[in-house]
């Protein structure tokens, strides 16, 4: 039997799936890394820490399935999207990476949009978020000078660890869309972008496509992770994109809902006809030559992973979360604004805060879970909302990431969607996308739709319950207005934390 393997190079986690030539899954393994927060608004890791974490999680894949590194024939990456990682001539880490949930940058945001307006939606399809990795290197230009002048390149997550991996450093298409420095439809480094904002083209390294073989694991590599030097090395996707390819999200009338440290509803784009006008994302995907668009949830995930450390740190995930059915639709009378590091979609607003709407003497901690589980998916419902008033009306949504494990908050997807909402065999997504990546890349299949059909496999569709959708559709009415009504009020109180900062 011969294998792949997909390397999701998450947030919080790196995790790595051994995928055999029908698809199954024959062994993963994980290893966690740290984030540094050391202002409101930062966001960063370690390179290095990404490395070490894959090394591990490659060896725990071998102790547990034995499999011969040489029959693993293929492997690829799924990266957490638009890291800036800065590298000196020497291909030496200048500064730790700045990561998609870094939010320093809305002065740098604002710039561009001032500078170049309509003509950078125009051909990078996107507004400047914070987020993006444009405005981290005007971030590190304008504060970190003596750094900024050693930088020779800078690449992406999935795309520095696949150098450390091969030796060869380039940046592949799908992600480097997600730095805003890319020409969409030209599929080529915007030479208008780099010049409006004073950075030489030489810092941006080759574009390769996802499928394309950019090398074999290096001997150096091979010996500290037990890989095979005969392992071919695909230039795999950005997250979104290999989230979307493993869930099978592969025509128009499909959209994949994901619940990692972010949360997306996400669409396949065939051309670059849609125009959403700079409120949804709209970016090249893995698969060559089609695009897609999502919105964005900063802290999905993310939201419930800091209530369950903050507030039960010593509960097992599963029961926390199964707490929450022990609470009712609308928990009780309490809501959950999840904009706990500020929102992308449907606002764009990187100072807004969340909140905890309607506490009551009567509520428990297990109305608390229910409200954030639903808050979450309040959220989402406002990106399928943009989705509707621009015509797109899916038909199901396949939902994948950490947040699908739990089958009460895929029940709540449903009813708050008012759709079906599908689980698939394994919710790792990213993971999966990057292993059918590799598997495309070495020929086993002449295309996605082929490698899909043998290697995604539906574990349970959860239909939308009539009584649920109208609670919900209630409670999202008042959902929707706690964004402009508390705007003003966590404005000053991050301002006032930011002056009381020593
Ligand atoms: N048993 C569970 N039930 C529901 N959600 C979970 C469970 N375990 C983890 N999660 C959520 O999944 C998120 C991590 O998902 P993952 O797809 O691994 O993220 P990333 O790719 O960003 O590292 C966590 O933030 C957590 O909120
Ligand atoms: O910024 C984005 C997409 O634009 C995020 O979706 C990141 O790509 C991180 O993904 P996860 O770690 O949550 O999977």
């Amino acid at each position: 039997m011969k294998y792949v393997i997909g390397v999701d190079l998450g947030t919080s986690a790196v995790k790595v799936l051994l995928v055999d030539q029908s698809g199954a899954v024959t062994a993963q393994a994980s290893a966690a890394y740290p984030l540094q927060q050391p202002q409101p608004g930062y966001s960063e890791q370690n390179p290095e820490d990404w490395v070490s974490g894959v090394k591990d999680a490659i060896e725990k894949l071998f102790a547990t399935s034995k499999v011969a590194a040489s029959d693993i024939e293929g492997l690829s990456y799924s990266g957490q999207m638009h890291g800036l990682v800065l590298l000196d001539a020497a291909g030496k880490v200048l500064r730790p990476a700045i990561l998609w949930n870094d939010t320093r940058t809305t002065k740098q945001s604002e710039e561009i949009m001032a500078k170049m307006g309509d003509k950078f939606l125009e051909i990078t399809r996107n507004r400047p978020l914070e987020g993006f990795t444009l405005p981290k290197i005007l971030w590190v230009k304008e504060n970190e000078p003596e750094i900024f002048k050693q930088a020779a390149t800078f690449v992406l997550p999935k795309d520095y660890v696949r150098y450390r991996m091969t030796g060869t450093l380039n940046m592949e298409l799908s992600d480097a869309a997600g730095t805003v420095m890319v020409d969409i439809a030209k599929k080529a480094w915007s030479q208008e972008v780099c010049d409006a904002f004073d950075l030489p083209m030489s810092i941006c390294p080759p574009l390769v496509e996802a499928t394309d073989q950019v090398g074999m694991i290096s001997a150096d590599f091979a010996k500290e992770s037990g890989l095979a030097t005969s392992t071919a090395v695909f230039g795999g996707g950005a997250d979104n994109a290999c989230g979307a390819i493993g869930a099978g999200i592969l025509r128009p009338d499909q959209a994949m809902c994901s619940i990692g440290t972010s949360g997306v509803i996400l669409a396949y784009e065939p051309d670059t006809q849609a125009d959403y006008h700079g409120q949804l994302h709209f970016f090249n995907h893995a698969v060559p030559g089609r695009f897609y668009s999502m919105g964005v949830t900063l802290a999905a995930g993310y939201s419930l992973s800091w209530f369950k450390k903050t507030f039960a740190p010593e509960a097992s995930f599963n029961d926390f979360v199964g707490s929450a059915s022990t609470s009712t639709i609308g928990a009780h009378g309490l809501l959950f604004a999840p904009y706990i590091v500020g929102e992308r979609t449907p606002y764009a607003d990187a100072k807004i805060r969340g909140s905890f709407i309607g506490i009551d003497g009567k509520q428990t901690r297990a109305d608390f879970v229910r409200a954030v589980l639903e808050g979450i998916v309040f959220s989402f419902r406002d990106i399928l909302d943009i989705y509707e008033a621009n015509g797109k009306n899916f038909k199901q949504l396949v939902s994948i990431g950490g947040g699908s494990k739990s089958e009460l908050w895929l029940q709540i997807q449903a009813d708050i969607f008012n759709k079906e909402v599908v689980r698939l065999e394994s919710e790792q997504g990213p993971g999966m996308g990057a292993a059918m990546i590799a598997a495309v890349g070495l020929g086993w299949f002449a295309d996605f739709s082929g490698c899909a059909e043998k290697f995604i496999a539906v574990k349970k569709v959860y239909q939308p319950n009539p009584e649920h959708v109208a609670e919900y559709q209630q409670l999202h009415q008042i959902y929707q207005q706690i964004y402009p009504q508390t705007k003003k009020m966590t404005g000053a109180l991050l301002d006032f934390e930011e002056s009381h900062q020593v």
